[in-house]
């Protein structure tokens, strides 16, 4: 046990690690030492260190029910124990009625040739399986079984209260949107407002761009506090797309339409979760403006939620078995507490849908009392502005689609008329296959680069020569 805990990891370089002395003071040692972003697997091992006499389930459970907190399922642990004289009994589920992470892995003990312990994770436990939800907290976990990665804690303290503050404060003049389907109108079951940075854009927004056939009335300018954080939300999702790729993609490289530019927001989602039942269905994001292999951060406020996600697996797809098939698609929930960043990285969009589930119950936050505040920024590409994109027979710029079912075609991206969402438009038949190049840019933008340097190569390559130039030298 000692042993794994002093094994190197790089992040716990205190020296205190390799001897976790054996004082009354262990217990908050080592409680401090596993932070939030420590694997399961690791605050396990604390914890079995602290309670030697339990099984791994039972502190697995405690665990999990404690949102991943070491220090508080040991405190839970203990009572546990003065109360019952089981000390396997379970644990119950969190109490705002959300579910929490199952075990994903078991371990085996094996002894080193200098005869310490060495525990090591072996086996992959529970995959998706159909009709059950296979529930994650841990940012490990997470990053390793889903095409997301998540930081709890993300801002400092008083920063995340401040932007919760300031969105709670306009929440309640937020919409919510309409549109129809299959004939009918449906209102969102919850409210949003769409914001970008800057008055300028809040011009283009409402009257250049479409949205499901139509133009977005309620469009505001960014707030002070969405801006502050939107520069530390940047600097963390680009992180995370390098960790990813170096992790997770093979041979590091990115995904093919996958914009090889560090990302940069632009534009934001807020989202308003007011009370347990309200909620966001199975969707995919609209690609329009964000083009193929799009990243979105997405920053949790107020009440916890679980965000559901599912994979789209082809009609036709040839598993052994349609039960298989029916595993795949199995949904995976990971928990957004106050103050986490959730980044959906470039193979969410096209592959998974995602949803933010109705909740049984909640547990009330201090300052959002009941409700959720969500933003998602996202990049808008300015070579996707809608007066570059095909028009629709309606005269409409069209949408963006990405083909999710169909083997043959699936991953090919199209252009269609989305002028049917509108509740009092009929749309027309427009279809276009739509081409990227290997960055995911279309062939308008280097059309627009090749033209601009032919219609004056001179100034071109004057400004090319300055820019060289301007770079400062490299400092060895
Ligand atoms: O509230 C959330 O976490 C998700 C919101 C969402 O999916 C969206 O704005 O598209
Ligand atoms: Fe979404």
């Amino acid at each position: 046990m000692d042993a794994f805990i002093s094994c190197k990891r790089q992040r716990l370089s205190d020296p205190t690690m390799s001897l976790v002395p054996a004082s009354s003071n262990t217990e908050n040692t080592m409680t401090e030492l596993a932070g939030d972003d420590e694997s399961t697997d690791f605050k396990l091992a604390l914890l079995l260190s602290l309670h030697p006499s339990l099984g791994e389930e039972a502190l697995l459970e405690a665990l999990l029910a404690s949102d991943g907190s070491v220090e508080q399922a040991s405190e839970a642990l203990k009572l546990d124990l003065r109360l019952t004289s089981s000390p396997r009994k379970k644990f119950a589920p969190a109490r705002d009625g959300t579910g929490y992470q199952s075990s994903l892995f078991t371990f085996s003990t094996t002894k080193e040739r200098n005869g310490t312990e060495k525990r090591t994770q072996i086996i992959k436990k529970r995959l998706t399986k159909k009709g059950q939800t296979l529930y994650l907290y841990a940012p490990a976990d997470v990053e390793a079984h889903t095409p997301c990665s998540i930081i709890h804690n993300f801002l400092p303290r008083e920063q995340a209260d401040a932007l919760l503050l300031e969105l709670l404060k306009e929440a309640p003049t937020f919409n919510r949107d309409s549109f129809k389907l299959f004939d009918r109108v449906v209102t969102s079951p919850h409210s949003f407002c769409f914001y970008v940075d800057g008055w300028d854009e809040v011009e283009k927004q409402r009257t250049e761009y479409v949205y499901n056939g139509g133009a977005v009335k309620d469009v505001r300018p960014s707030l002070p506090e969405m801006l502050k954080a939107s520069t530390l939300v940047q600097e963390a999702v680009n992180g995370e797309i390098q960790r990813r790729l170096q992790n997770f993609y093979p041979n590091g490289k990115k995904l093919k339409y996958q914009s090889p530019q560090p990302w940069k927001p632009n534009t934001a989602f807020v989202n308003c979760y007011d009370g347990p039942t309200e909620n966001v269905g199975y969707h995919t994001d609209e690609l329009t403006y964000l083009g193929p292999r799009a990243v979105i951060g997405s920053l949790s406020l107020g009440v916890a939620r679980e965000f559901r996600i599912r994979k789209i697996v082809a009609q036709d797809d040839n598993r052994s078995s349609k039960e298989e098939v029916a595993n795949a698609q199995g949904q995976i929930s990971i928990r957004l507490p106050h103050n986490s960043l959730l980044v959906m990285h470039a193979e969410m969009q096209e592959e998974w849908k995602h949803s933010i589930a109705p909740a049984r119950s909640i547990e009330p936050h201090p300052l959002a009392k009941n409700k959720r505040i969500n933003i998602t920024y996202r990049c808008y590409k300015d070579s996707l502005h809608p007066k570059f994109t095909p028009k629709c027979m309606c005269g409409i710029a069209a949408a963006l689609r990405c083909m999710q079912k169909k083997k043959e075609s699936r991953g090919r991206y199209f252009w269609m008329c989305h002028a049917s969402f509108q509740p009092d438009i009929d749309g027309c038949s427009f279809f276009k296959w739509a081409e990227f190049d290997e960055d995911g840019e279309p062939p308008w933008a280097s059309r627009r680069k090749t033209e601009a340097t032919y219609e004056n190569p001179e100034s071109e390559m004057k400004k090319l020569t300055e820019e060289i130039i301007e770079e400062p030298a490299e400092s060895s």
